[in-house]
């Protein structure tokens, strides 16, 4: 199986959730940029987060390809921005790309399904307002209410960009990442070395 991790410049978000799975586990495992410098050096915040956490790694950013996108068995992305572009340049990929955290969470499985359910019942509300019936302002009010409230729950899926940020921001950073592969190597039941 094959991995591929995908970012904006390859040389923060992808490279670090790259070196984390190749530490951690015997997968084939690789990352890309959708807008990278070719051959730029990881950012200082990357090699110094990844040094201090006893990760022996080097990378040079090059950008994603579609022979990278064939040879891909999952393409992880680490923002919904991200996983668009990807969907828009290869359309073949749609059934193997999603963001690096709804994939190893499993789509926050249960947050959605709460979320599902109040929109039915807002819907089944808003209907029989529709068709007539006489449903309280009050009610169709608080239905509503009940979708915003979990909306603002959810988790976003989105990990975003450290470059230029402090040391404190990579290794935020970092921790989002680790966190995530580690739901990641479980989900796919990896071989750990
Ligand atoms: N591509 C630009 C900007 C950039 C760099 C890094 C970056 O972070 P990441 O590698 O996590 O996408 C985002 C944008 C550069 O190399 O300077």
């Amino acid at each position: 199986m094959k991995v591929l991790f995908v970012c904006t410049g390859n040389t923060c978000r992808s490279p670090m959730a790259e070196a984390l799975l190749a530490t951690k586990t015997t997968v084939d495992v690789d990352s890309k940029g959708l807008m990278a410098r070719e051959g730029a050096d990881m950012s200082e915040g990357t090699k110094q987060v990844l040094a201090a956490n006893g990760i022996v790694f080097d990378k040079q950013a090059s950008n994603l390809t579609e022979t990278d996108v064939k040879a891909a068995d999952l393409i992880l992305t680490m923002t919904r921005q991200h996983k668009r572009m990807i969907q828009q340049q290869f359309p073949a990929a749609i059934d193997k790309t999603d963001t690096l955290k709804a994939y190893s969470y499993d789509a926050f499985e249960d947050e959605w399904q709460a979320l599902k359910d109040a929109y039915l019942v807002f819907e089944e509300k808003h209907q029989q307002q529709v068709s007539g019936e006489d449903v309280p302002l009050a009610e169709l009010a608080a239905s509503y209410q009940a979708i915003e409230t979990l909306e603002a729950r959810l988790p976003s899926p989105d990990i975003p960009d450290p470059f230029g940020g402090n040391a404190a921001v990579y290794l935020e950073t970092f921790k989002t990442i680790e966190a995530a592969i580690d739901q990641l190597v479980k989900r796919l039941n990896l071989t750990k070395k």
